[in-house]
């Protein structure tokens, strides 16, 4: 049988149409419609617990909703082959940060992304995969740790090294999971600006980034979405959406969101 034809829109990377996630008796996500098309940077927020690596999660073909249907790059879930999918998609996140073997090489760890695998893989990879390697972890400005194991590098070293691993593919797709998590000052702005510069490239893939501090969102970013209980507070246009009043009730208290040169800052009043 000749499979349909997809009538897709092709810039459209991620649509979600009324998908919910229950588990457990409790909703993670209720009644989310979301679309991503391929030139939107999007910052994801909201408090502890919100949904928000839930939302990645179905982003990254990691999980199935529910209920609703969830699109990506033009294939629905349930109907495609999620390891297909993956490969189209790079994901930096904290249980990934967490599952790389610590005595891996950190060029490994970049060049395996392609084979979908952590670490070291094949015996032999191709020299392309050896170049792509080096120049994301030269980008990164990783490159002189390469041939580091991972477990002794220092927070943002492994930031920077997952970010390239996630790049590796050369996704249509980035999902970032909280990438700026325990870093310091001057690493923290360091990765900012490096994300910023990768959302500003118009070649660049659709990217949507966790956050849990306004301080993190990159210049550059699109659009943000803000949830609370599994649900969406606001989401569109970043300058739409991030008012102190949609943070305000997002963390349920009095917030003050200030901005200077795209960059966020909130108190409580
Ligand atoms: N398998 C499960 N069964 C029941 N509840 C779950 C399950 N997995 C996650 N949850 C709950 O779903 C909610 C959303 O979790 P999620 O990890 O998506 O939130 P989050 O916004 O990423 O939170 P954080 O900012 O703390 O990382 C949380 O309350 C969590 O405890």
């Amino acid at each position: 049988m000749t499979p349909e034809p997809s009538t897709a829109d092709p810039d459209t990377v991620i649509r979600l149409d009324g998908v919910g996630v229950r588990r457990g008796g409790s909703d993670l996500l209720a009644d989310l419609d979301w679309t991503v098309e391929l030139d939107e940077r999007w910052a994801i927020l909201g408090p502890n617990g919100a949904g928000k690596t839930t939302l990645l999660k179905l982003a990254a073909a990691e999980m199935h909703p529910t209920s609703g249907t969830v699109d990506l790059l033009g294939e629905r879930l349930g109907r495609v082959d999620v390891f297909e999918l993956r490969p189209r998609i790079g994901l930096a996140s904290a249980s990934l940060a967490g599952r790389v073997p610590p005595d891996e090489t950190a060029f490994d760890v970049v060049r395996s992304a392609g084979y979908g695998v952590l670490g070291t893989w094949r015996e032999r990879y191709d020299e392309t995969d050896d170049q792509r390697a080096s120049g994301l972890m030269a980008m990164m400005g990783v490159v002189d740790l390469s041939g580091r194991r991972y477990g002794t590098l220092s927070t943002g070293e492994r930031q920077r090294v997952l970010l390239a691993r996630a790049l590796m593919t050369d996704p249509e797709l980035l999902l970032l999971d909280e990438p700026a998590a325990g870093l310091d000052l001057g690493a923290r702005e360091d990765l900012v600006e490096l994300i910023s510069e990768l959302a500003a490239d118009p070649d660049g893939p659709a990217t949507v980034m966790v956050t849990h501090h306004v301080e993190e969102i990159p210049p550059n970013c699109s659009h943000a979405m803000l949830m609370r209980g599994g649900r969406v507070v606001a989401q569109g246009l970043l300058d739409d959406v991030m008012t102190s009043e949609n943070l305000s009730a997002t963390f349920d208290q009095p917030l003050e969101l200030t901005s200077r040169r795209r960059r966020f800052t909130a108190f409580r009043r």
